[in-house]
């Protein structure tokens, strides 16, 4: 079979997946932008992480799933839009439409002018959660995507140590093979407790799963 032939019928089986998948058709029920947002959902139900009041920071947060989550963790009776008890920072390098409350900066998270921008709204505040969704393009280099995946997660790591309240928690995506074991020794070097998680609305066949860290360990502690 070419080569052009294959790719349409993993595109044809993907496809058929997706449109019967459970998560995509609860979503759009849902009104949410995707069904990553069962992923998060469920991380939060078992550990409790959002509550109302909270500051949290969503990075690579398009096209917006998780911030609707979050939005609406943090509002009266769940609701989409109205009142917001709570501060949502949002980042992403490609746009997102906006959602109500919702501060929204676009740009790349390796970037130092835009960890800038992001404390210019932070004014001092620290976080009290910090979710990364974040992935970068996927080379098919194994060595090149796995170093790309790894120092994403260094990123959101280093932010959680400098920018989350002590008892705050990180809640970030990694791949198994991508630098799996290092990160999770990273977590286990920055925070007091730390659970893996592969949420049921996460693919079986996807190789990402979700590391939590709780509870900063002081900067210098080993
Ligand atoms: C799986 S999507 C996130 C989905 C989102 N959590 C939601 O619920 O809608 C991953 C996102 O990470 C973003 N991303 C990847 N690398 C990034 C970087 N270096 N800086 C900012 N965003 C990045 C991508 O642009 C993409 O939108």
């Amino acid at each position: 079979m070419s080569t052009k032939a294959k790719s349409k019928k993993v595109n044809k089986a993907w496809l058929h997946d997706h449109i019967n998948d459970p998560y995509v058709k609860l979503a759009t029920r849902e009104g949410y932008r995707a069904r990553a947002a069962y992923k998060l959902k469920e991380i939060d139900e078992s550990l409790g992480l959002v509550k109302p009041g909270q500051l949290v920071v969503d990075l690579g947060s398009t096209p917006g799933a998780w911030s609707q989550y979050l939005r609406r963790r943090m509002s009266p009776e769940g609701a989409a839009v109205g009142t917001l008890n709570g501060t949502i920072i949002a980042l992403d390098m490609l746009a997102m439409e906006p959602i109500e409350g919702v501060t929204f900066i676009q740009g790349d998270f390796r970037e130092a002018e835009l960890l800038e921008q992001v404390l210019g709204v932070l004014a001092g505040r620290k976080a009290d959660l910090v979710v990364s969704d974040m992935a970068p393009n996927i080379s098919g280099i194994h060595s090149a995507d796995g170093a790309r995946i790894a120092h994403l997660i260094e990123l959101a790591v280093d932010f959680a140590q400098h920018h989350l309240k002590p008892e705050g928690a990180l809640v970030a995506k990694l791949f198994h093979g991508g630098g799996y074991d290092e990160s999770v020794k990273l977590f286990k070097a920055s925070f007091r407790t730390v659970k893996p998680f592969k949420p049921k609305a996460s693919r079986d066949k996807s190789a990402e799963t979700f590391l939590v860290g709780m509870g900063l360990k002081a900067l210098d502690t080993p």
